[in-house]
């Protein structure tokens, strides 16, 4: 803005002084573009100190374009073109060339000036430096990923967690529901629970109890052959296992692979009436997503079957 643009808006040659005095003292940069030539008609000195580029190189919108990361000049570029155009008020964030070959995150903050007759007459606005902001939300970005990384497994056993298992069923149900045939193709899930596990931790304390627990973990992940096949730990002692595809047939298998694995492991358990070692009782079911509501529903019919094997001996397997 040169002195007649800011005495324009103030009204006398003192408020002007103020008005002038005001811009180029505040940390964001001034600067104001006629419409008609794309000229820079004023933008303010702090932008030497920032950029290191002097007052006096900002001619045109080129300057401004040119001086900016090529990954973002055409959007940036592009979308302040079609928001003035419009006439809509709009800001834009993008990293600024400085003169040593560095950048500067900038935050361009920018209204749109009208003749009465609607016309555009000039883009006046302000640039504010958020490099600072920018590389607090690329590490928060990181930490976040992490976070989520670290909230999808079992902090003990290191497998998927409950949460993870939620969010892999409702994907497969979804992808269930749109493959061959008119009720999909099948799910299937097994429910597996440790038998006589309280009197496990009673008998050989909570520690080895955990141990037990990283172990049975360890198992049913061998168990598992298709990628897409995921065991989680639902809670306590108790572990679920989701495989897609699988008809019933399927699932049984696995079902039975699991039981025999974890009986060649031959974790000792005094208390137990199964050759004193430690076993799983299991509860297994296969549905399409046009057998129940939710994927939460068919979980809870398979956990019938679980409790089914629970009531009718244990070590044993159950189906829907
Ligand atoms: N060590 C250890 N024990 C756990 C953990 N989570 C749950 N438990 C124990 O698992 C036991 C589960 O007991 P119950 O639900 O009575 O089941 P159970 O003794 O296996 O009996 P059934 O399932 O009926 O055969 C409890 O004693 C819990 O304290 C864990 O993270 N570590």
């Amino acid at each position: 803005m040169d002195m007649a643009d800011v005495k324009e808006l103030s009204g006398s040659d003192s408020d002007s002084v103020v008005y002038k005095t005001l811009l180029e003292s505040t940390r964001a940069i001034p600067w104001k573009i006629d419409w008609a030539t794309m000229k820079f008609a004023y933008i303010g000195p702090q932008i030497e100190p920032l950029l290191g580029w002097s007052q006096d190189s900002w001619l045109t919108v080129d300057d401004w374009a040119s001086r900016m990361h090529p990954e973002d000049r055409d959007y940036v570029v592009n979308f302040c073109v079609a928001q003035s155009k419009a006439g809509v008020d709009h800001e834009a964030d993008y990293r600024a060339l400085t003169k040593d070959n560095g950048y500067v995150w900038i935050r361009d903050v920018v209204h749109v000036v009208r003749k009465p007759d609607g016309e555009v007459e000039a883009l006046i606005g302000f640039m504010f430096d958020i490099t600072e902001r920018k590389k607090t939300e690329e590490k928060l970005l990181v930490l976040q990923k992490e976070l989520e990384a670290l909230s999808f497994k079992d902090g003990l056993t290191n497998i998927a967690n409950r949460r993870r298992f939620n969010a892999a069923i409702e994907l497969e149900w979804e992808s269930a529901r749109n493959g061959g045939g008119a009720s999909g193709t099948p799910v299937s899930v097994l429910m597996l629970d440790i038998d006589f596990f309280k009197q496990y931790n009673d008998l050989y304390g909570h520690v080895q109890g955990d141990d037990c627990l990283i172990a049975i973990a360890r198992t049913l992940s061998l168990a598992l052959e298709n990628p897409r096949d995921l065991v989680a730990r639902f809670g306590g002692e108790e572990f679920i296992i989701l495989l897609p595809g699988a008809d019933a047939h399927a699932a049984l298998k696995v079902a039975e692979r699991c039981q025999r694995l974890i009986q060649k492991q031959g974790i000792a358990h005094a208390q137990s009436p199964h050759e004193q070692r430690v076993t799983l009782s299991i509860g297994v079911g296969t549905a399409t997503p046009a057998d129940y509501a939710s994927p939460s529903d068919f979980i809870a019919a398979v956990d019938q079957q679980l409790y089914a094997a629970k009531r009718n001996g244990r070590n044993r397997i159950e189906t829907v």
